[in-house]
């Protein structure tokens, strides 16, 4: 079978990568020979119908899942070779996370959560970029919050700075904007947006929502587990017929 190629200069990649769950009557192949990259300083939007491999083929490049076959390549590394105690080691190096329920610490401070993937990892903050990142996000009269006295928006924000401070090669953001109302949704996208643009940061994005999709530099469809086709400088008319043609195609 011919493999497609894939850059391998990208930040993350995956290589005819296969996911199934369970095993017989029952398997299910969430990811059928996915093979595509995600180049550095770039802004990409994985979409497609519920059920098509977002989820599950962003915990595979996240070492959050393991592939049943096939590579999950961050920069050089192969997360599919690695063991648990290693992709925890990269996850909380390497990766930055943003999930639609926030995941922040209840029982911490805004600036503790902000700060603790790093001090897990025994390094210093870097005070510049956590005014810069703070700053940015209006956040810095909520340092001393938890995350209980904040509002959602407020919330996935305090989620951003904590994503973006260890300084990560990949953010995955996971419908970063689906619990937030459309303007504290519109705040994260351009806040993503912004980040590629300033700190050449490369973002991974699955999202339903074409208008959140409009903000990436290039959409990713998935579909019945494969790579269904791809949209540079998505607008959300381009990425609603896509998802359209995706639809009828079924
Ligand atoms: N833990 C699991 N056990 C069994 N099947 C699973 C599991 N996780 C996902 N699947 C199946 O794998 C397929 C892909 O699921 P996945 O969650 O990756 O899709 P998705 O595109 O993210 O969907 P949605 O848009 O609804 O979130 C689906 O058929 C799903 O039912």
């Amino acid at each position: 079978m011919l493999t497609q190629s894939v850059d391998t200069l990208a930040a993350v990649a995956a290589v005819d990568l296969v996911k199934v769950y369970g095993s017989g009557d029952t398997a299910v192949r969430a990811l059928d020979g996915v093979t595509v990259g995600f180049a550095r300083a770039q802004f990409t939007a994985i979409m497609g119908p519920s059920g098509s491999g977002k989820s599950t083929l962003m915990h595979c490049l996240a070492g959050l899942d393991t592939a049943t076959s096939g590579q999950a390549l961050l920069g050089g590394t192969d997360l599919t070779k690695q063991s648990d105690k290693v992709l925890t080691k990269v996850r909380r190096e390497r990766i930055g996370f943003v999930f639609q329920a926030f995941n922040l610490l209840p029982q911490l401070t805004a600036e503790q959560n902000i700060t603790l993937p790093l001090e897990l990892s025994g390094r210093k903050p870097d005070a510049h970029l956590f005014a810069h990142l703070t700053e940015t996000l209006g956040i810095t009269g909520r340092l001393g919050h938890r995350p209980g006295e904040l509002s959602g928006g407020q919330q996935q924000r305090v989620a951003l700075a904590r994503a973006l401070m260890s300084r990560p090669e990949v953010v995955f953001a996971d419908e970063p904007t689906g619990n937030l109302d459309s303007r504290s949704g519109a705040e994260v996208l351009l806040f993503l947006r912004n980040s590629v643009r300033e700190l050449g940061q490369t973002i991974v994005m699955v999202t339903h929502d074409p208008g959140a999709a409009a903000y990436a530099d290039r959409v990713v469809l998935l579909a019945d587990g494969r790579v269904a086709g791809e949209l540079d400088r998505p607008d959300i008319a381009s990425v609603t017929d896509a998802l359209q043609s995706l639809a009828v195609a079924r």
